[in-house]
């Protein structure tokens, strides 16, 4: 289905998710807007259990007890996915957008061939596809067709990767959401599927939502980053301007932490401390506990988004009117 004109693909407001662990619930996702356009490629990163992996699957509408979306709206298409009933989200799923996981050989099943798979995929919706579509797409990730015969299990790591990459593919979406796609791969293979995902977007023209934890990967591949801290987005906009001036002083941190391949050599920092616990995170600003630039208002104040030239910005030092008025 086309996107509607002037609209993002993919809107997320305010959406909020919670952990119910019997005490108090673990806010993994907090008031997270996000808006992917057609054809955008959109990195999300962050430290482990900032709420990278929950804001993926609340989107994909995938989230299972004891994790549930409490609040805000997933508008796909024009249509709120987190109202929808299941029978209209899996006529969705594959068809319009597709996920790809960290581990192909957990979402594939290995008692089934890769043809099976693909058929299985293809039978669960009305939509028509050409007997050729699943060797179609199997070359285009660079996997010989003959591979439809074989079970996950006779295919290298970076192979089931590409083989859940060329499943995704199947009836073209207009998005592919994937959580660290190539991280169960070694550098070389990582590179080489990276750098076919990028190709096969620019050819396909669906949009990308990319966790991931290596910014490296980021500053090469992505359109538009999210960076992310304790369940709130903290800093966004374009990768460039976020890398050439991160105005949130934990991405600064982020990108301290990760050398760079081909600036000059310099010390990395890191960032001092540890993330908080989401069942009760520090007062004001969730980061001020380890931030270098906190001042007497960050534990007081809750920051909102704010724009800061070019790039989004949860930081004190930068308020203003904030980017949108919560409604919650
Ligand atoms: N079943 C659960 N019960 C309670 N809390 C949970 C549960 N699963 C995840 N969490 C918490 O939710 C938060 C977000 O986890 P999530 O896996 O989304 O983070 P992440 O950024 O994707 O981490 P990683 O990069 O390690 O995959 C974490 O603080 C985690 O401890």
């Amino acid at each position: 289905m086309p996107s509607l004109e002037g609209q993002p693909l993919l809107e997320v407001r305010d959406l909020t998710v919670e952990y119910d662990t019997g005490d108090r619930p673990v806010v993994a996702v907090d008031h997270v807007d996000l808006d992917v356009h057609a054809g955008e490629f959109v990195g999300v990163v962050g430290e482990s259990g900032c709420g990278k992996s929950t804001l993926l699957f609340a989107i994909a509408q995938l989230l299972s007890s004891p994790a549930a979306i409490t609040g805000g709206s997933v508008t796909f298409q024009g249509q709120n996915l987190v109202t929808m009933n299941e029978k209209k989200l899996s006529a969705l799923r594959w068809r319009d957008f597709s996920v790809v996981m960290q581990s192909a050989m957990n979402a594939l099943n290995p008692v089934k061939s890769i043809g099976a798979q693909f058929r299985d995929t293809i039978m669960a919706h009305d939509e028509p596809v050409a007997d050729e579509r699943p060797a179609e797409v199997l070359r285009l990730v660079g996997i010989d067709p003959i591979h439809l015969r074989s079970y996950p299990h006779q295919l290298s790591g970076g192979m089931r990767q590409r083989a859940m990459i060329a499943m995704a593919l199947l009836f073209t979406p207009d998005l592919i959401i994937m959580d660290e796609p190539t991280s169960a791969l070694d550098v070389v293979a990582q590179r080489s599927l990276m750098v076919q995902i990028k190709e096969l977007q620019k050819q396909l023209g669906f949009a990308v939502i990319f966790v991931t934890h290596d910014m490296s990967l980021v500053s090469h591949f992505s359109d538009k980053l999210v960076v992310m801290y304790a369940g709130q987005v903290v800093e966004f906009g374009d990768t460039r301007a976020v890398f050439d001036h991160p105005e949130h002083p934990y991405s600064a941190g982020l990108l301290d932490a990760f050398p760079s391949i081909r600036g000059p050599k310099v010390p990395l920092t890191g960032i001092p401390g540890s993330p908080p616990n989401l069942a009760d995170p520090p007062p004001g600003c969730r980061f001020q506990p380890r931030c270098p630039k906190a001042f007497e208002d960050c534990p007081k104040i809750a920051p909102e988004l704010y724009q800061v030239g070019a790039v989004q910005a949860r930081c004190l030092l930068h308020v203003k009117e904030p980017v949108r008025e919560r409604t919650s």
